[in-house]
């Protein structure tokens, strides 16, 4: 599919019919979807639709919630990301996320980068890492003359670039980023945006975003998601449509979409 949206990009990520259940609750229902290499692929829709739980399912951070279970496969580089030989913490370092209130360590600003690499044990010079770790997320500038303060005195925003220096220290493939600028000013959001826009040079970004002019500023492609109630009343989450972030906000197929990216509902 996605290779019709964009006939230059590779497919990074591909999930085949994915089902997703915590316990006996059926939460997302049936969703297939690529994302596309060096693009930013945003997910949006109401609350509760399952954005969050599609993210997650990408670096396995689900599988730590207990009654979670996923039927269906997510192809990450041509094998699924749920084989059992598969190592979750080896695919955590391929696929990083960044969170919605920025989590850095109780550390210092150098550690934060640093802890990552040498965990990995990274052999490479680790100044040299540091710099360009927090120069990549915009921030070198502002800390560089205080790396050894604790990340928690910097600003929510400068908190925040340092989380995605942290995730893009360990060199990874793709980042996933679910709401990493709902705690943030406008500013620090606007510096967020423009930093998500020079990353996908090299990295595949997912961005779950409840804003619809963020979505509609920085992603290539959008996928909207719903809910609707099952035959037995339950609600699930399903993907609605998923295309040229332009097309989502200008030309939908669908009526529901149109209806949610114009502020109709939701
Ligand atoms: N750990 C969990 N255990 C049980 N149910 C969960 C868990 N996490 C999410 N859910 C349920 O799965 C559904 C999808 O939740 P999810 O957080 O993915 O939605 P979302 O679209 O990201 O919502 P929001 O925009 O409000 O963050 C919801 O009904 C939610 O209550």
């Amino acid at each position: 599919m996605m290779m019709d949206l964009d006939k230059q990009a590779e497919t990074v990520l591909r999930t085949e019919n994915i089902n997703i259940f915590y316990g006996g609750f059926h939460a997302v229902k049936n969703v297939s979807m690529e994302i596309p290499k060096n693009r930013i692929t945003a997910l949006i829709g109401p609350s509760g639709c399952g954005k969050s739980t599609i993210l997650r399912c990408f670096n396995r951070l689900n599988d730590l919630v207990s009654g979670f279970r996923l039927e269906g496969r997510i192809d990450y580089q041509g094998q699924n990301l749920y084989d059992p030989d598969i190592d979750a913490v080896e695919v955590r370092r391929k696929i990083g996320m960044v969170f919605q209130k920025p989590n850095p360590f109780p550390k210092s600003i150098y550690d934060n980068i640093a802890y990552g690499a040498r965990v990995n044990n990274y052999k490479g010079d680790m100044d040299e890492l540091v710099e360009k770790s927090l120069s990549q997320a915009y921030l070198w500038d502002e800390v560089k003359d205080k790396l050894k303060q604790s990340g928690f005195s910097l600003s929510g925003g400068q908190q925040q670039r340092l989380c995605i220096a942290r995730a893009i220290a360990i060199n990874p493939d793709v980042v996933l980023m679910d709401e990493p600028c709902a705690s943030l000013d406008p500013i620090s959001t606007i510096k967020i945006e423009e930093l998500m826009r020079e990353l996908k040079e090299k990295y595949t970004i997912v961005i779950v975003t409840h804003n619809m002019q963020q979505a509609s500023r920085v992603s290539d492609l959008t996928a909207f998601f719903n809910a609707k109630l099952s035959d037995d009343g339950k609600r699930f989450g399903y993907l609605v449509e998923c295309d040229k972030t332009e097309v989502i906000f200008q030309s939908p197929k669908e009526e529901s979409t149109l209806d949610y990216v114009s502020g109709r509902f939701g």
